[in-house]
């Protein structure tokens, strides 16, 4: 496992960090497919549990708790039907304790550096028949880390498939009145899997099965090419700089979108709120002009003709 904590600094075409696995060995990288998936939503609803599901083994830590239990960003990966798979798991990075954890962007970087070039999808991990205002703000703040785009990339997935008691999860989809959960569903274009962490042997493969077999024809639907924007091309541009320079940078180029802390966070709205203006002023003086206009009309009309 790679984290903030432990990274090994191997340098190849692994991840901005270089290759960490020892089983990379038995075949040359470049042959292998790969799919990088990112896992994310609000603390507690199963992202590691979901990951060690992905991965086939308990990788990433796990439990019941109070507190947030995974503190730094981690990488996992194993051989599924012919791809590399890679598993980032994330701490809470995307609600806005979260946020508040994170000022200087570090660990949103330690997420792109791991996942770099990009993510084939995103996993948005929540808890069935508990999605809560905290999972819309895990949603609006992977928008606001990613972009919206991302949400083209993005599977819902939901954890205690368990409670679905044989029940299917589109129809659980369907049916439901929570009008949030419909509409990220919508935006997510209808990609929904549900996984029980707790099943084990040929029930939690055949789990896995479903969901790498969606993100498989995702990634195949963008001819295998994985979501990227201009802060993963410099993370993959530097790939075989020091990390620790390429960490800093990446961190400095997210504040700059405004995804830090104070100013920095201050000056990201107020640039693009005169972005929006920018965009707008086309429409504004058209009605600008439209009401001069009829202001000129009104007057003329209400002018006294001559005798
Ligand atoms: N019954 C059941 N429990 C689950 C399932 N998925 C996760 N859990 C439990 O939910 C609890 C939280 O899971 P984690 O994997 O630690 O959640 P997380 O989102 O990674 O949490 P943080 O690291 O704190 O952000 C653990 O006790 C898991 O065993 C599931 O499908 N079914």
């Amino acid at each position: 496992m790679v984290g903030m904590g432990g990274r090994k600094m191997a340098r190849d075409e692994e991840n901005a960090y270089g290759s960490q696995d020892p089983d990379d060995q038995q075949q040359p990288l470049a042959q292998e497919r790969r799919l990088r998936l990112i896992l994310a939503g609000r603390t507690g609803v199963g992202k590691s549990a979901t990951g060690n599901s992905i991965l086939g083994h308990r990788l990433f830590p796990s439990r019941l708790a109070a507190t947030p239990v995974t503190r730094s960003c981690a990488l996992g990966s194993r051989r599924w039907a012919g791809w590399r798979v890679e598993v980032t798991d994330t701490p809470d990075l995307f609600t806005a304790q979260g946020r508040h954890a994170d000022p200087d962007c570090t660990e949103r970087a330690n997420c792109y550096l791991l996942s770099a070039p990009g993510p084939h999808a995103l996993l948005l991990v929540t808890q069935l028949g508990r999605f809560t205002a905290q999972d819309e703000e895990a949603a609006r703040g992977v928008r606001e880390l990613f972009g919206a785009g991302v949400l083209a990339r993005a599977v819902l997935v939901f954890t205690r498939r368990e409670d679905l008691e044989g029940g299917s999860l589109h129809d659980y989809v369907r049916a439901t009145d929570n009008r949030a959960l419909r509409a990220l569903v919508a935006e997510c274009g209808g990609r929904v899997c549900a996984l029980d962490n707790r099943a084990a042997g040929a029930e939690r493969d055949a789990q896995v099965g479903e969901l790498l077999a969606l993100v498989e024809r995702l990634a195949l639907e963008h001819d295998g090419a994985p979501f990227t924007d201009d802060v993963y091309g410099l993370a993959w541009a530097r790939r075989h700089a020091r990390p620790e320079d390429t960490l800093r940078l990446v961190a400095a180029g997210l504040a700059a979108r405004g995804l830090g802390r104070g100013w920095g966070r201050q000056w990201g709205r107020g640039r693009r709120w005169l972005e929006a203006a920018k965009r707008g002023w086309p429409l504004a003086l058209l009605l600008l002009g439209g009401a001069l206009l009829l202001v000129l009309l009104l007057l003329q009309r209400g002018a006294p003709g001559p005798d």
